[in-house]
């Protein structure tokens, strides 16, 4: 080959190479640049969430029970307490929430990106979605559901009573369809309530009490929920476990109760409302302590026989429980404000009202036997403990330099 000839086909073989090279820089950099366009953040190049449902789902290598769980409400106050407790005792965790508004969802968000730092992923979805819960049963085969997604809050029926139905019965029973056609069918455990008890005078409360006097329609969905409960394990075979909850705080409260929104205004300078009964008698809570209720829910997990359901068949009858877990100490709401005066250093500014007709009632009050007997349930936390734990976590939670980290 004479040289120019030479020379020519390695100029042009250097702008073959030289225009690759641009095109490969071009194809890479736009690769890797996040799109400006919202939708292109859809594109499948992430695993689907069905995915990364199955591995948070996935027992750990410690695990002693082989358990996967799904945690309705996980993003919820003791949602969140109880998907941490299974997670780190190695079970397999998944959680569901539909992140509503009721209260500040920003706090809900920072409760899932604690369970995610703990390799808990939650779903945003709502209990009424069939589809997505029907994707999720056919993705893992759960052995339990905790059921803690609910519309909380005694008073706020007065304002939007649909939120009720739709959360504490639509939800609960679209819930049940899902467990009750899953194969196998999970064991169910899930959150009733104190205020089933309404209006009952005997204390302290009992499972035999009666329970068909409700003061609030939060309460009567509460109610209706543990009929439904009875109704689809004696159809369908599912076990099911009821706890009714006597007003658990702790840190990652909800702000809507009582002791944090007392918390709030007190350290703002401003008032708070006192309700109180007739005869100026004070209202009282049996205040339960978020991880004594978790201690008794993980006991009701570990004591929860297998549903006896299979392909519309029942095998037996299924195990159906209700259990108490409450603290068996009742205190005054005005003991209350006493004890966040001294432990915020605040003197609280009290506006004592005669309790309105809201819903709310005069007294609960736990008796526990039957979930020592059963559970090996004993509450150890007294609300001056349990009250000090809140308050620390509430400091640090609003401290300016933990919104600068964390943002
Ligand atoms: O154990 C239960 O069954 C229920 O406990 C709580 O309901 P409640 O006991 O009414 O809790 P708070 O709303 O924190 O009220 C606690 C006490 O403070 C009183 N209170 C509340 C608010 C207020 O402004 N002033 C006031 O004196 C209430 O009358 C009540 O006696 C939860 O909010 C319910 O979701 C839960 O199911």
């Amino acid at each position: 080959m004479d040289k120019p000839r030479f020379r020519l086909r390695c100029s042009i073989t250097k702008l073959i190479f030289f225009w690759i090279a641009i095109l490969l820089t071009i194809l890479i950099f736009f690769h890797r640049t996040p799109s400006s366009n919202p939708n292109r953040r859809v594109l499948p190049s992430l695993p689907a969430w069905e995915n990364v449902v199955v591995q948070s789902a996935k027992p750990l290598a410690n695990s002693t029970t082989g358990q996967s769980v799904l945690v309705t409400g996980a993003a919820g106050f003791v949602g969140t307490h109880v998907a941490l407790a299974l997670k780190k005792r190695g079970d397999g965790v998944v959680g569901i929430d539909n992140f509503n508004k009721y209260y500040d969802p920003t706090l809900k968000r920072r409760r899932a990106d604690l369970l995610r730092r703990n390799g808990i992923f939650v779903l945003e979805a709502d209990i009424n979605d069939s589809e997505k819960l029907a994707k999720l049963f056919r993705s893992v085969k759960f052995t339990h559901v905790v059921h803690l997604a609910a519309q909380a809050g005694v008073r706020y029926a007065l304002r939007n009573p649909a939120s009720y139905v739709h959360s504490n019965i639509a939800g609960f029973v679209n819930l049940l369809e899902a467990c009750k056609t899953a194969n196998p069918q999970p064991s169910i455990i899930w959150a009733s309530s104190s205020s089933v008890y309404g209006l009952n005078s005997k204390v302290p409360f009992s499972e035999t009490h009666r329970t068909d006097q409700p003061a609030s329609l939060y309460a009567a969905t509460k109610k209706a929920g543990e009929e439904i409960a009875h109704a689809y394990n004696h159809i369908y075979g599912l076990s099911i476990t009821g706890l009714r909850f006597f007003t658990v705080y702790g840190p990652w409260g909800r702000p809507d109760m009582m002791y944090y929104s007392f918390t709030r205004d007190m350290l703002r300078g401003k008032p708070i409302v006192v309700f109180e009964g007739p005869g100026h008698k004070s209202v009282a809570r049996d205040f339960t302590y978020v991880d004594d209720v978790v201690k008794g829910l993980l006991a009701a997990v570990d004591t929860a026989e297998k549903s006896t359901g299979s392909g519309g068949k029942v095998e037996r009858p299924a195990q159906l429980r209700v259990f108490n877990l409450g603290n068996t100490s009742p205190v005054p709401v005005n003991e209350v404000v006493g004890l966040l005066e001294r432990l915020l250093g605040v003197k609280a500014k009290k506006v004592v009202v005669p309790m309105p007709r809201n819903g709310d009632v005069l007294f609960t009050h736990a008796n526990v036997s039957l979930a020592r007997r059963e559970l090996g349930y004993v509450p150890t936390t007294d609300l001056k403990t349990g009250l000090r734990k809140f308050v620390d976590w509430y400091l640090d939670y609003y401290s300016e330099s933990n919104w600068k980290s964390a943002w």
